[in-house]
């Protein structure tokens, strides 16, 4: 590694203590300037150090100040500036200090930046970077004045030839000869970035028409975007001669944003990036003035976009000193996008082919001593930035070929047993993927067919609430009609009729209608006993139940029955009924009601009451207590009960073996019990009960099991309610919830009510029909009591 060129030392300048600034672990060397050519072995240069910093200490802007105590001191070995402070000396070690008193920008440039630059010729990048409190030399070190010019002149010079400076032009023609002459072109774009905008001086300068590029001064500047880590599309100026590109670039330089601060008459409120390419070697040198690093306070900046302007040249000096420091820290993350600075200075940082010329600006102003430290420590943390060395890459062998082939291939080997183990993975979870696309097929499927027999069920629901819509209506127009009277007799004809046809029974049986209806009363006239006929009545109604089985229960499908038997039997209109219309007695609403339920009690009930009339052709009539038992067909019984008429009902002696004393009570409700009427059935009476008034259904159970063990009989039952259009049965567990005067009563001229039991075979109830499909059935429906 070269040593770095050390400056002749100074006889006026002490020395004090070894430098306290962390060594960095591999340091850039300056490469041995050879005699006479100027020019450096560049093979020498260490690759391993990126950032170079060098101290340049301008001149103290008091003269009469010069010399007099002064706090900075530079040791003889020139790469140390020692400090003195209230507490002591600090010592910050370098890779070069130049003192502007002793060294001018001509000396300071070929002892330091020469060397880089002649690198950027020959193919390396190179990137220059001015840092230091305003005031503090920095564009001074880079731009020159009027006297010297600075680096970039002397760059540019440099890259495109050597020559010597005329006075007033910051480099001789016979640089842009010797250029020529050279053959190098080179490309230079001029940057300034300002409040984190990047802005285009050169653009502003050509866009201002002045057609040999000169700028004018109050050209409007360009702003670019930025895309990864290099400005969008700035403007360049190309060429092989340094004059007449350095030239351009003095005047856009001074477009450059300055304000006068308190540190600065002129000082520069942005940074400025000339970026000089060389493309035939692919070399780069970027040179970077940037804005001063001071503080507002010290700035002396007032109002608010002063005070913003500054902290925006702040967030790139900041963004530059968190760069710096995350490298040299080795931190995994780089802050490279705090600001726009440092985004254009990733590549100088990251490229193994670049290096970075620091050089630390710093004034001997005992006053400006704290931003003299601050600058030199931040220029110590950058000297620590190393770049990891890339191993030498290896010469192939054959041994090692042979290595790498037998390495390579037991990867694919083992990648193809993974390949393949993948592959069957994916055939599984294939397979998987179709039974599961089958299995909802099915189920679709299965959904399409519930959904199917779920609509046919409302349909056939919704047919038959029409039906009982139509029904009722018809029924009460029948009735409201005065009609009943006719339908009733028109049915009662018919079925004198159809029992006239029969051979079995006698023909002399008679019916007295008239007296019937208009007393109210059944009036039995010598009517023979005739026991065919009750059997008939409950071979008919049975009939007729087994028609109405395909509708929703028994009401509804007995009504249309005797409609149509009153439609299709016109000749029964018989005059005889017509005539006796005024003769009616007003039929109420009760009373209908009352002859809607002993229809159907009869047709479920009465029948069988009717068909176990002791063969003896006697019936007990209801509502007499003391009356004999009369002799009653069941035709008889049927037609009254069809007509309207009360039938009373003391006792159920005849019907049952023995009247039931059991469980009668004063004051209570009585209760008429019997079967339900069944295939299995006959509907026989149980017995007459009487319970207290607020009796239960639960209750009454207790009392009729009583019975039944009285009886020896263990028969479970339910309890239906006729009135309910099902004829439902009653849940056990319904039953403590429910009064016995929710049973049907026997009619409005008895007072007592009809309690119909439903056998229970092995505590289940036997099948009913509903009017649902088997579907609805598997559903659950709330009919079905389990
Ligand atoms: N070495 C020097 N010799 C003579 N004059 C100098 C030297 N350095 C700086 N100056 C003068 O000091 C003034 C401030 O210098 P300069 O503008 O270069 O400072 P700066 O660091 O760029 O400040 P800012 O950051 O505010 O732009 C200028 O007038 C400049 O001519």
């Amino acid at each position: 590694m070269a040593p770095t060129p050390k400056p002749t030392p100074n006889p006026n300048q002490t020395y004090h203590t070894p430098s306290r600034t962390p060594n960095p672990r591999q340091r850039l060397q300056f490469p041995t300037p050879k005699a006479g050519c100027g020019t450096h072995n560049l093979s020498s240069v260490p690759t391993e150090h990126p950032v170079e910093v060098i101290g340049r200490i301008r001149d103290h802007p008091d003269s009469k100040e010069r010399n007099h105590n002064p706090l900075i001191e530079i040791p003889p070995d020139g790469q140390s500036i020692k400090v003195r402070t209230d507490i002591g000396y600090r010592d910050f070690t370098l890779d070069g200090v130049s003192v502007s008193e002793n060294e001018n920008l001509e000396v300071f440039y070929n002892k330091f930046v020469k060397s880089r630059v002649e690198g950027v010729r020959v193919g390396s990048k190179c990137t220059i970077m001015m840092y230091g409190p305003t005031g503090s030399g920095k564009s001074h070190t880079m731009f020159g004045c009027a006297r010297e010019p600075g680096i970039v002149y002397r760059a540019l010079k440099d890259i495109l030839g050597d020559g010597t400076h005329e006075q007033g032009d910051p480099v001789g023609e016979e640089a842009d000869e010797t250029g020529f002459k050279l053959g190098i072109f080179v490309r230079v774009a001029v940057l300034e970035i300002y409040n984190e905008e990047i802005y285009d001086l050169l653009s502003a300068n050509l866009n201002a028409g002045a057609g040999n590029g000169i700028a004018k001064g109050n050209s409007q500047k360009t702003r670019l975007e930025i895309i990864g880590k290099k400005a969008k599309n700035p403007t360049y100026l190309s060429g092989n001669e340094a004059g007449k590109i350095s030239r351009e670039v003095a005047k856009v330089e001074k477009r450059r944003i300055v304000r006068s601060t308190l540190c600065n008459e002129r000082s520069s409120r942005s940074h400025c990036m000339i970026i000089l390419d060389v493309p035939s070697v692919g070399g780069r040198l970027m040179l970077v003035d940037m804005a001063g690093s001071e503080n507002i306070e010290a700035a002396g900046q007032t109002g608010f976009e002063a005070k913003m302007q500054t902290a925006k040249i702040n967030q790139g000096n900041i963004a530059l000193k968190r760069v710096v420091e995350s490298i040299a820290n080795g931190d995994s993350h780089v802050p490279f996008r705090d600001s726009k600075l440092t985004m254009l200075l990733q590549d100088s940082f990251l490229d193994d082919k670049s290096k970075i010329l620091m050089i630390l600006c710093a004034s001997p102003d005992p006053r400006e001593m704290h931003k003299t430290i601050s600058t030199l420590e931040y220029g110590a943390k950058a000297k620590c930035i190393v770049r990891a060395a890339h191993p030498a890459t290896p010469k192939p062998t054959s041994q090692s070929n042979a290595e790498s082939v037998t390495l390579l291939a037991s990867q694919i080997a083992l990648m193809n047993q993974h390949i393949c183990e993948l592959q069957r993975d994916k055939q599984a979870l294939l397979k998987e993927r179709d039974q599961a696309l089958k299995s909802l097929s099915l189920n679709e499927d299965e959904l399409a067919v519930v959904r199917f027999e779920v609509k046919r069920m409302e349909e056939k629901v919704l047919r038959q609430d029409n039906e009982i819509e139509s029904l009722k209506n018809r029924l009460r127009e029948f009735e409201c009609g005065g009609r009943e009277v006719v339908s009733f007799g028109h049915v009662t004809s018919r079925l004198a009729e159809m029992v006239g046809d029969d051979q079995n029974m006698v023909k002399s049986m008679e019916l007295d209608y008239s007296d019937q209806v208009s007393s109210g009363f059944v009036d039995v006239k010598e009517v023979k006993e005739d026991t065919s006929v009750a059997s008939w009545a409950c071979n008919l109604l049975p009939t007729i139940e087994e028609e109405a089985s395909e509708a929703r229960n028994l009401h509804l499908h007995l009504l249309p029955t005797i409609f149509e038997a009153e439609e299709s039997e016109e000749v029964e209109k018989e005059v005889v009924q017509e005539e006796r219309r005024d003769e009616m007695v007003p039929v109420t609403e009760a009373d209908r009601q009352t002859r809607i339920e002993n229809i159907f009690r009869l047709c479920g009930n009465y029948r069988e009451l009717a068909k176990k009339d002791d063969n003896k052709g006697h019936i007990q009539k209801y509502g007499d207590e003391n009356a004999e038992p009369s002799p009653l067909s069941a035709k008889s019984q049927l037609v009254a009960a069809l007509a309207g008429s009360p039938i009373k009902v003391k006792s159920v002696s005849p019907l049952c073996p023995k009247e039931a004393k059991w469980g009668e009570m004063e004051g209570g409700l009585d209760v008429y019990v019997k079967w339900e009427v069944s295939k299995e059935s006959s509907g026989s009476m149980i017995t007459k009960l009487t319970v207290p008034k607020d009796s239960t259904l639960s209750r009454l159970r207790l009392v009729l099991e009583a019975h039944f063990n009285e009886k020896n009989n263990n028969q479970d039952f339910v309890f239906l309610l006729l009135k309910d259009p099902m004829g439902a049965p009653v849940a056990k567990e319904m039953e403590a919830e429910m009064q016995v005067t929710n049973l049907p009563k026997c009619s409005n001229k008895i007072d007592g009510y009809l309690a119909s039991l439903r056998p229970l075979k092995n505590g289940v109830h036997r099948p009913i029909h509903l009017p649902l499909s088997p579907l609805e059935n598997k559903l659950g429906s709330p009919l079905v009591s389990t």
